[in-house]
């Protein structure tokens, strides 16, 4: 087990939003004690009193990462999203602090895939109404608007890996699978691209939605895109809430130009478990309304638990940045023996030589030194051999002008690398 410049009982994590118990045994396992979690999210409020003494923070999608709340975490060093999407914070501001953001890109994957295939066939066979009339006494045996999804086109936007999974298993039932995507993707099966998205919405009986919130998919699906949609044809998204105009949906649905949707995203999300959704949503016939659930499964959150947590512990025990989402992507292995630097800065010409000049001018050896950079920003991980003042060096690497971040994270031992 690694021993860190500030011994490991010392490192506050903080878990919000119920992280999996699977996080918690992987961070004990590695030596990791401080633990705290908490089954909710935190606002603005709560996290800028709590986030000051908080070295590693946890969240899922309710727990928003203002710049704000980022400037105040003064001794944040990382933060693990326990979910797919990012876009809950301000990842340019995480850079720009030096604080690495990682996620769990593929452990949800499937349990979204599947909750869209059971949706098709749910809005399809107009399934909730009908079950909704039979728990209130009712009893409404007619195939009317009751479709089979065989033979039927289902038009798939963001064909990333949830959205080729949804296709793999649609094209298994007999769907006809087209997509859109803004990146050239190979094409699974014999789904067919569409080279827009009027021209996708103008052939599904069924849209679904898996693309990022970005400004480009801010609205995306608004008045215009679900006109252009088939009369009688049904909407999906369980990506981000912004994604689609949700009173243009309501009044889409109210017309019946749609005859059903499964929103499991939306723009304002509840804080907390006891506060009351708003949607103009509610109510509407034929529309499945679900708590943004499409990655909590048992598998997904247990996966998600542990790959998020080792993510965690390589970067706090070594350094290492891989699969971090804001970062350059930094992999060094333990060098026993060596002391081991790290340091993030603006990427402009001449902070390399001066990290150099820092440990040239000491006499220590660099035994080894592993830079990546981006456009914008530079990361380099640095093992030193020898006697190290290690106060002092990190000190003199934080002085370096266009420094973000500098740490020292491990003592060498005596005899050196
Ligand atoms: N409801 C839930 O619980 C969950 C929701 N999600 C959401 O699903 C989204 C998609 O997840 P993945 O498939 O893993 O992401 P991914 O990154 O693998 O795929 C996204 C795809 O969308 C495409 N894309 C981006 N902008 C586009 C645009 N303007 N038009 C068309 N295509 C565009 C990308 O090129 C990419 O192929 C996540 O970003 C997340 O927001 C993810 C997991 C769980
Ligand atoms: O389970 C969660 O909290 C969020 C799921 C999600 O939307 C994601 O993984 O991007």
């Amino acid at each position: 087990m690694t021993k860190l410049s500030l011994s490991k009982d010392k490192i506050n994590i903080l878990l919000l939003e119920g992280v999996h118990d699977n996080a918690i045994s992987e961070l004990e396992h590695g030596g990791y004690v401080s633990v705290e979690r908490l089954p909710r999210a935190l606002d603005e409020a709560e996290l800028l009193e709590r986030i000051g003494s908080v070295h590693i923070l946890g969240i899922r999608s309710r727990t928003h990462l203002t710049a704000k709340v980022l400037e105040a975490a003064s001794k944040l060093i990382c933060v693990g999203c326990f979910c797919i999407g990012t876009n809950q914070v301000d990842l340019k501001a995480a850079r720009r602090l030096g604080i690495p953001v990682f996620n769990a890109p593929y452990s949800n994957t499937r349990s979204v895939a599947e909750l869209v295939i059971g949706e098709i066939i749910m809005l399809m066979r107009g399934i909730f109404p009908k079950s909704n009339l039979v728990h209130a006494g009712g009893w409404m045996k007619s195939a009317k608007d009751s479709y089979e999804i065989r033979g039927k086109t289902l038009g798939i936007v963001g064909y990333g890996h949830i959205g080729t999974q949804v296709s793999i298993m649609a094209e298994s039932m007999g769907m006809k699978v087209r997509y859109f995507d803004v990146v050239n993707k190979l094409a699974l099966g014999n789904a067919q691209p569409c080279h827009s998205l009027e021209e996708l919405l103008a052939v599904s009986d069924v849209v679904t939605l898996h693309v990022p919130d970005t400004p480009q998919t801010r609205n995306m699906i608004g008045p215009a895109q679900l006109r252009a949609m088939k009369k009688g044809s049904h909407l999906i998204n369980a990506a981000r809430g912004q994604v689609v105009d949700i009173e243009a949906l309501a009044g889409a649905l109210k017309e019946r130009h749609l005859i059903g949707a499964a929103i499991d995203v939306f723009p304002k999300e509840p804080g907390s478990d006891a506060e009351v959704f708003e949607s103009a949503l509610r109510g509407l016939d034929n529309v499945i309304l679900t708590p943004h659930i499409g990655g909590s499964t048992m598998e997904a959150q247990a996966n998600i638990g542990t790959e998020v947590a080792q993510k965690l512990i390589e970067y706090s025990d070594n350094g290492s940045t891989m699969g971090a989402v804001n970062f350059p992507q930094v992999a060094l292995p333990v060098h026993a023996g060596c002391t081991r630097f790290l340091h993030v800065h603006e990427n402009r010409p001449g902070v390399l030589r001066k990290i150099n000049e820092v440990f040239s001018g000491r006499n220590l050896n660099i035994a080894a030194q592993y830079l990546q950079t981006d456009p914008e920003l530079g990361y380099v991980v640095v093992d030193v051999d020898g006697d190290v003042d290690e106060n002092e060096v990190a000190s003199e690497l934080r002085a370096i002008e266009g420094t973000l971040k500098a740490r020292f994270l491990y003592p060498g031992k005596p005899g050196g690398c």
